[in-house]
């Protein structure tokens, strides 16, 4: 990441909520919270990678971001421009320059197109390249910069691998000349063997095209090979944020602890107490009070049922939102 950090990205309190319909006659419908009050900066040329259990909301902020759903409150501001506001050719524009990537590359690739025509259908839509012969050069040049053998232009989905359809996928992404590209699990569907010639793969281009990623992932390995600032989510909030080559020697968060004392150590030799944390995750159904970590917490204090801790510099590039290093 260069030392000169621009914002690309101003998240401010956004919020995602869920109706849930009432399962019985009479019941009131229900309020799931998804995404909660989450700020944070995204800055040009970095990978943010987001960690957090299922179901703590990393999907769901990912695609609140890119409008996929809409947001109950808050606000995003991309280049300084509040992308919620955007309309006709401004938001056209906005929806070239943020791509996404999914988790299953094969329900998000259409069987029945072959990899040209998906690869194409981005340059199509936004009427990029009208002239057929320079979009196929394109095409192929796409191919050629994602590790896909343009022999194989013609070929259908199934014909490819995992690995391959990612590839397509990113190939489609990339398209557009996207500025950030939001990357929802894009390895977990693939086998251990080819995540890295993948996940190289997002770093290499990263560093070609200067491209921002927002990285989701469930994987503690995945997100630190990848990110360069690692925020860890647990019930629709960030709970710690810090800089990548801080955070495993120097985990704040107790939640953060008991997710990193899982990771197996390097030596056999080494050994490391495994923090477990009681209970399950609470519902995130219903209204929260106090940190949403407390009824699990080893080091919960009275204030921690009470009061929501907002995330607090606590050194550079290095944010928790806890009350154990607040004190009042
Ligand atoms: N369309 C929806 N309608 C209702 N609830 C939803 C919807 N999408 C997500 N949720 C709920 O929002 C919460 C956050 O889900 P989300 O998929 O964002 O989590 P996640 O961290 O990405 O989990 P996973 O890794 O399993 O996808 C969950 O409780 C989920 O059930």
């Amino acid at each position: 990441m260069k030392d000169e950090k621009k914002v690309l990205m101003k998240v401010r309190n956004l919020t995602k909520e869920f109706k849930i319909k009432a399962s019985k006659f009479g019941e009131q419908p229900q309020v799931l919270h998804a995404v909660n009050d989450v700020s944070v900066d995204i800055y040009e040329g970095e990978t943010l990678g987001i960690i957090g259990e299922s179901g703590c909301g990393k999907s769901t902020f990912g695609k609140t971001l890119i409008q996929l759903h809409k947001a109950t409150s808050g606000s995003v501001e991309y280049n300084g421009r509040d992308i919620f506001s955007l309309q006709g050719k401004e938001l056209k524009d906005l929806k070239r320059d943020i791509q996404m990537v999914f988790q299953d590359p094969y329900s998000s690739l259409d069987p029945r197109k072959t990899a040209a025509k998906i690869i194409a259908e981005p340059l199509v839509v936004h009427k990029l390249e009208p002239d057929k012969k320079k979009r196929d050069d394109k095409v192929l040049g796409l191919m050629r910069e994602v590790g896909l053998d343009v022999q194989h232009v013609n070929r259908f989905p199934h014909e490819f691998s995992g690995g391959q359809r990612q590839r397509i996928n990113v190939a489609r992404a990339l398209a557009l000349n996207p500025k950030l590209i939001i990357c929802d699990e894009p390895v977990s569907a693939l086998d251990v063997s080819i995540q890295a010639q993948v996940l190289n793969l997002f770093n290499r281009l990263q560093k070609e095209y200067n491209l921002t990623y927002v990285f989701i992932s469930h994987d503690l390995g995945v997100i630190k090979h990848v990110s360069d600032r690692i925020a860890i989510m647990y019930l629709g909030r960030i709970v710690e944020l810090c800089d990548a080559d801080k955070l495993y020697d120097n985990p704040l968060h107790p939640y953060t602890k008991a997710l990193l004392s899982a990771i197996p150590t390097e030596s056999p030799f080494v050994k490391k107490e495994r923090i477990v944390l009681k209970g399950d995750i609470p519902s995130p159904i219903g209204d929260q009070k106090g940190c949403p970590l407390a009824g699990r917490c080893p080091q919960c204090m009275e204030r921690c049922r009470k009061e929501m801790p907002k995330l607090m510099k606590q050194e550079e590039g290095h944010q928790v939102a806890c009350f154990l290093y607040d004190e009042k």
